[in-house]
């Protein structure tokens, strides 16, 4: 029987009225089943109470998603966030283990927004928490007043590295335009890392993980946004689900 690999996807917590709930977002989902051709399984932002090898064995692919909250400062020595800004503990404390546990397990990972922020992290990188306030960077955030398809829409420019996985992906293409949804971004990259496309101002907007057993990629924009409709969304998509397949077959065989 050709079974779906497992892809896991952690939960967002998050209070609905007076009760906690564990969210994820719909394009996240269907981009694993549709774009990657994967079984989702939502992972509870359950914490320390998982044992997370146990979680990550399991697992064929792991797809960790963007989130409107910011990872606390204090996983990576930054400075008390502003007065109101939204984080998930509970999520943090869920995603930077394992992330660890899947990347010691070869298990495929691919990062989005929050994600690609919680991997240099999870790796012992840092953060800036208003990249729009460092000088020389731009403001990398979108309209919140603007419709959906213009706030996911395109943005900026980023240059992709020469001989890296997002360059084949991209057909051997230099640069490509990409939607940006983020006020916080990479300062200090994490030793492991390579990065794999940057921003005109300088700002890291992919990375890989050096010397990863399996596809290990994460990406500051969001490519399951309409990933049907844009060839390096549906391509970078193919190529982790295709990861996550190899790992199901060998994992069942
Ligand atoms: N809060 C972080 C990460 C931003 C992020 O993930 N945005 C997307 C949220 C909605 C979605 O999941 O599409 C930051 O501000 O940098």
């Amino acid at each position: 029987m050709n079974r779906k690999p497992l892809i896991g996807v952690p939960a967002c917590a998050r209070m609905m009225g007076e009760h906690p709930f564990h969210v994820v977002g719909d394009k996240y989902v269907r981009a694993v089943s549709d774009g990657a051709g994967g079984m989702p399984l939502l992972i509870p932002a359950l914490g320390t109470a998982l044992d997370m090898d146990e979680v990550a064995g399991r697992l064929d692919g792991l797809l960790v998603t963007g989130s409107p909250s910011n990872v606390e400062p204090h996983r990576y020595g930054g400075s008390p966030s502003e007065p109101g800004t939204l984080h998930d503990p509970e999520r943090d404390d869920t995603t930077l283990p394992l992330i660890r546990a899947a990347l010691e397990m070869g298990v495929p990972l691919l990062g989005i927004c929050r994600g690609f922020q919680e991997l240099n992290v999870a790796l012992g990188g840092t953060l800036h928490q208003r990249v729009h306030e460092v000088p020389g960077y731009a403001n990398h955030r979108e309209d919140k007043e603007a419709p959906l398809a213009v706030q996911y829409g395109p943005s900026h420019s980023v240059r992709l590295t020469p001989g890296g996985v997002l360059e084949k992906l991209a057909g051997g293409e230099a640069a490509v335009t990409v939607n940006s949804l983020h006020g916080q971004g990479v300062d200090r990259l994490a030793d492991g890392l390579i990065v794999e496309a940057m921003a005109e101002d300088g700002l890291v907007e992919a990375v890989r993980v050096a010397g990863a057993p399996a596809f290990a990629l994460a990406v500051q924009w969001h490519p399951e946004w309409r990933f049907w409709e844009n060839p390096l969304s549906a391509a970078i998509l193919r190529a982790f689900g295709s990861a996550a397949a190899d790992r199901a077959r060998r994992r069942l065989s």
